[in-house]
Parts: structure tokens; C-alpha cells; sequence
């Protein structure tokens, strides 16, 4: 929907799991077909772009692999990129490039019923390429790059395992916090919810999120995020403590510290 709004490709096909979708879509004016396989989906692109839950966008490479064209560029928006960049590069035929991508832009929302061209808008798109591969896939990181800035991104580009500790920080940590906010809540008292303003509702959005694709984040980037959830229970136990012992000086320089980030956020 991006790309059409923008201009950047010239001929998109689609490929998806379920025939209604397909259908649905083939009514869009953003797709100019829908392909019955991701093989046929394939077969004459330049960019494929695999947009999937991260263990299916492994199978999904596989998959394809045999259909690409020479020279196609091959890259995804899965939300690791360690084991799965590996992975799908591993499968790739020689004459074909794997690059991967995570936009960091989405919703609690799952479905192309809830899609938006201007969600890729002024978001960060990071850009992975393999440290390996850097000088043969270079002009491909070129394109890749090119393509989420023509959609109005800001590409950071890294490696794939400098990513997954950043997300596992930034991003999958605070899923697993909400989802555990909303999980204790949910035990200690559901009417409660009634009562909540806007701050249980503004840090708890995402906890509404597919448990599919998350179980299949938090198994593919496990132990930073196990390292990250350690390290925040230190901080969550650290308030504990200051509270506890009527530390309030500490208190403040916590809650201090918390709003300086917060209030150096981009709008
Ligand atoms: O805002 C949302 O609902 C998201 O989907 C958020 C979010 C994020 O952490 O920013 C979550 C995972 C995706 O990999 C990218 C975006």
C-alpha cells in the first residue's frame, strides 16, 4: 500500500496464505495481482518482500528459493534478525541476495484490513546485512535501504546481532512487560479495569497483541531477552528497595531519570 502511494514499484504481486485474503486483495488498487503460491508470487521480482511470523519467514526463504530470479533481493520485517538472517541467506541460491529488515512500525492489529500507507512513515527501519556478506551484498543493502526510505523511513543499519540486543531491550521487553502487567491484573482483579485512566491504557496497548507471532519472537531472540528481563527486574527491585526502606531521594532520582528519557523521545 506504501510502495503504490509512494510510486516505488512498478508492478506488486501479492502472495498470502488464505484464498478469501487473496481475493479480498485482488480488489485493492494497491495489488496489481495475487499469486496462488509464493513461488509464482516470486518468479519475476526484483524485491520479495516476506512479511510473516519469524519462524514462518525462514520456511517462506526455503520456499522460494528455487523461483527467484537471478539478481533478485530478497529481504523481511521479521522482528529478530540473528538466527533468521543466517538462515534465509543460507537458503538463498547464489544468484539471489538476502538482506534483512525490521521497520520498527506496526499495531496491536493483525489482518490487511488494518493496513495504513503512512505506517512506515518517519519510523526507523533497521537494515541488517551479515558482517560476512557485507562487500557482496552491498549494492543489495543499497536497494533494501533505498526502498524503506522511499516509503519514508529512517534506516539505521547494523548487524544482525547488535539488533536483537537493541529490540530485545527496546521493543520485546516492553511487550513482555505490558503482556505481564495485564496477565497480573487479570488475576488480581479484572472488574478493576473499569477504573483505569489513561496510564494503564498508554502502557498497555501492545499487550494486545498476536500471542502467536510473540512466542515465536521471544524463541528466536530467548536469551536476550531473558538478559534484558534480568536486568530489568535489578531496576524493578531497585525501586522496591528504595520504597521500602523510605529512600526517597532515591526514589527521585529514578523517577527522574525515567522522565529525562521519556522526554527525549521524538515526537
Ligand atoms: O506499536 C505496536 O503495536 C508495534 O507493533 C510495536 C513494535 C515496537 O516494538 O515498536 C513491535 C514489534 C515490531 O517488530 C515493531 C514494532
Amino acid at each position: 500500500m506504501a510502495a503504490r502511494a509512494r510510486g516505488t514499484a512498478r508492478r506488486i504481486v501479492i502472495w498470502s496464505r488464505r484464498p478469501e485474503t487473496r481475493l479480498a486483495l485482488q480488489k485493492q488498487p494497491w495489488c496489481d495481482a495475487t499469486a496462488d503460491t509464493p513461488e509464482e508470487a516470486v518468479r519475476h521480482a526484483t524485491l520479495v518482500v516476506l512479511a510473516a511470523p519469524v519462524e514462518k519467514i525462514i520456511e517462506l526463504a526455503r520456499q522460494i528459493a528455487p523461483a527467484l530470479p537471478a539478481g533478485a533481493i530478497v529481504t523481511d520485517v521479521g522482528s529478530v534478525k540473528g538466527e533468521l538472517t543466517r538462515a534465509c541467506h543460507a537458503a538463498m541460491p547464489a544468484t539471489a541476495f538476502f538482506v534483512g529488515s525490521h521497520p520498527m512500525a506496526g499495531s496491536q492489529k493483525t489482518g490487511w484490513e488494518n493496513a495504513s500507507a503512512d505506517l512506515f512513515d518517519k519510523r526507523v527501519c533497521f537494515v541488517t546485512p551479515l558482517a560476512d556478506t557485507a562487500a557482496t551484498h552491498a549494492k543489495a543493502t543499497e536497494t533494501v535501504a533505498r526502498f524503506w526510505r522511499d516509503l519514508g523511513s529512517e534506516v539505521s543499519t547494523v548487524t544482525p546481532d547488535e539488533h536483537d540486543e537493541i529490540v530485545a531491550h527496546i521493543s520485546h521487553l516492553p511487550q513482555a512487560i505490558a503482556t505481564s502487567l495485564c496477565s497480573f491484573l487479570a488475576q488480581k482483579n479484572p472488574a478493576w479495569r473499569n477504573f483505569s485512566g489513561n496510564g494503564l491504557r498508554d502502557t498497555t496497548r501492545i499487550a494486545a497483541s498476536d500471542a502467536t507471532m510473540w512466542i515465536e519472537i521471544f524463541q528466536q531472540n530467548r536469551d536476550e531477552v531473558l538478559r534484558a528481563l534480568s536486568r530489568f527486574q535489578d531496576e524493578l527491585q531497585g525501586l522496591h528497595a528504595a520504597i521500602a526502606n523510605r529512600d526517597w531521594p532515591e526514589v527521585r532520582t529514578r523517577l527522574d531519570r525515567g522522565k529525562t528519557y521519556r522526554d527525549a523521545f521524538r515526537p
